[in-house]
């Protein structure tokens, strides 16, 4: 509980009530109640046996924090700019497909809430709404300081795709590019074989997908993953925009130098939430090396089992400029549409500013490594 005491606010109608989920954790509970149990499967799962969803939230378990006492800070201040977007804490939207499955507003309600709550959002290519009609969601609930979204994308095979699709983010006022690279094959989910959940439900596709270049004005193309896709692409990539290009899924220390020659402008330390190659170590475990090899020369975001305001603030403290969340959004918008993304954003930054008060932190860049124990 804050020192304001907000948890028991003397607005009744701002309190919880008994049912209602106090953290993320108990927002998956809620979630896992409503949701379809095949959805629910596909959005909890990982690939394989699971070893690396797991250790992604159990390795911020593994570690503590040491705080610091009589700083003397009365308030914090948890905002962050990444690449020009001003948000309201260090907290970002992870790219996650296919919002309609658990809400009929899907993306369009996740936007609404990032936007109100001065978050950004990356849309996910395979998003069930397109991400121009995303933008205008997310621009009429905050019309003022225009959407904060990025647009995460998998390279396509055939350049004129990738080209089009960067145009159509492009318009919609996309302003940075996340290109997800640990996706050469999609990862095996047996979850998912078993249910045997292979398509969208009639009336719902990829709609960034949707009358592209070389077929029909309204068809909608497969996304491909392809292991053809190297640095070369990279390369004409960043020649080919001018937005700023992240790359997401880089996890090897030579890779995020390699980057840095390519002329990345920032990573996402993630493993996919688990989904891709499994037994890959827990993103946090893995942020001191790439810190190291990145030297500060461009920012990196983690995501990857981040549940709690000390998860973040671990993170932080390790070297990470920002985190990202994947499925607490989706348990969110499950549970709640609009409200339940903001109360699941609202929830986190709550914690973050409580544990970095209890730091003896004043904004994230008071946190140094020191304040974080049993590093890997
Ligand atoms: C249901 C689901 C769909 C996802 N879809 C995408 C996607 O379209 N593109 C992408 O780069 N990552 C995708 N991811 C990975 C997330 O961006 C993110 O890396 C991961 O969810 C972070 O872990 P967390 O869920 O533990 O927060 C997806 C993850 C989930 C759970
Ligand atoms: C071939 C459809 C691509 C959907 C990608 C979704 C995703 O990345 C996931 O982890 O699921």
């Amino acid at each position: 509980m804050g020192t304001d005491m907000h948890a028991l606010g003397a607005d009744p109608a701002a309190r919880p009530g008994p049912a209602d989920p106090l953290n993320l954790r108990e927002f998956q509970a809620a979630a896992k109640s409503t949701v379809d149990p095949v959805y629910y499967d596909y959005l909890a799962g990982g690939a394989w046996d699971e070893v690396t969803l797991r250790d992604n939230e159990a390795a911020f378990g593994r570690l503590s924090l040491l705080p610091r006492v009589l700083r003397g800070h009365e308030k914090r201040e948890l905002d962050v700019s990444l690449f020009g977007c001003p948000a309201s804490s260090p907290v970002l939207i992870s790219p996650t497909a296919f919002h309609r499955l658990v809400h009929p507003e899907g993306e369009r309600a996740t936007a609404r809430a990032a936007a109100a709550t001065g978050t950004i959002m990356v849309v996910s290519m395979a998003a069930t709404v397109a991400v121009g009609d995303i933008a205008a969601a997310a621009r009429e609930a905050a019309p003022e300081g225009g959407p904060a979204l990025w647009f995460q994308l998998y390279l396509q095979p055939d350049r004129e795709v990738t080209e089009a699709l960067v145009a159509r983010a492009t318009a919609a006022g996309a302003r940075a590019l996340v290109v997800t690279v640990d996706s050469p094959v999609f990862g095996t989910h047996e979850r998912d074989r078993r249910n045997g959940f292979l398509d969208l439900p009639a009336g719902m596709a990829c709609e960034n997908m949707r009358g592209l270049p070389g077929g029909e004005p309204d068809a909608v193309r497969p996304i491909a993953m392809s292991p053809r896709i190297c640095w070369a692409d990279v390369d004409w990539l960043r020649r080919s925009t001018s937005l700023p290009v992240l790359l997401k899924g880089v996890v090897h220390p030579e890779d995020a130098r390699l980057a840095l020659r390519h002329g990345v402008d920032g990573l996402v330390l993630s493993n996919h939430g688990g989904r891709q190659l499994d037994t890959v170590p827990a993103t946090i475990d893995l942020l001191p090396d790439i810190v190291a090899a990145v030297g500060g020369r461009i920012p990196v975001i983690l995501d990857g089992g981040v549940r709690r305001g000390t998860d973040v603030v671990k993170a932080l403290a390790l070297g990470a400029s920002a985190v990202g969340i994947g499925r607490p959004v989706l348990w969110g918008l499950a549970v709640d549409g609009e409200r339940g993304v903001r109360r699941v954003l609202d929830l986190l930054r709550d914690e973050v500013d409580t544990a970095l008060a209890l730091c003896g932190a004043a904004s994230p860049r008071d946190l140094t490594p020191d304040l974080v124990r049993g590093r890997p």
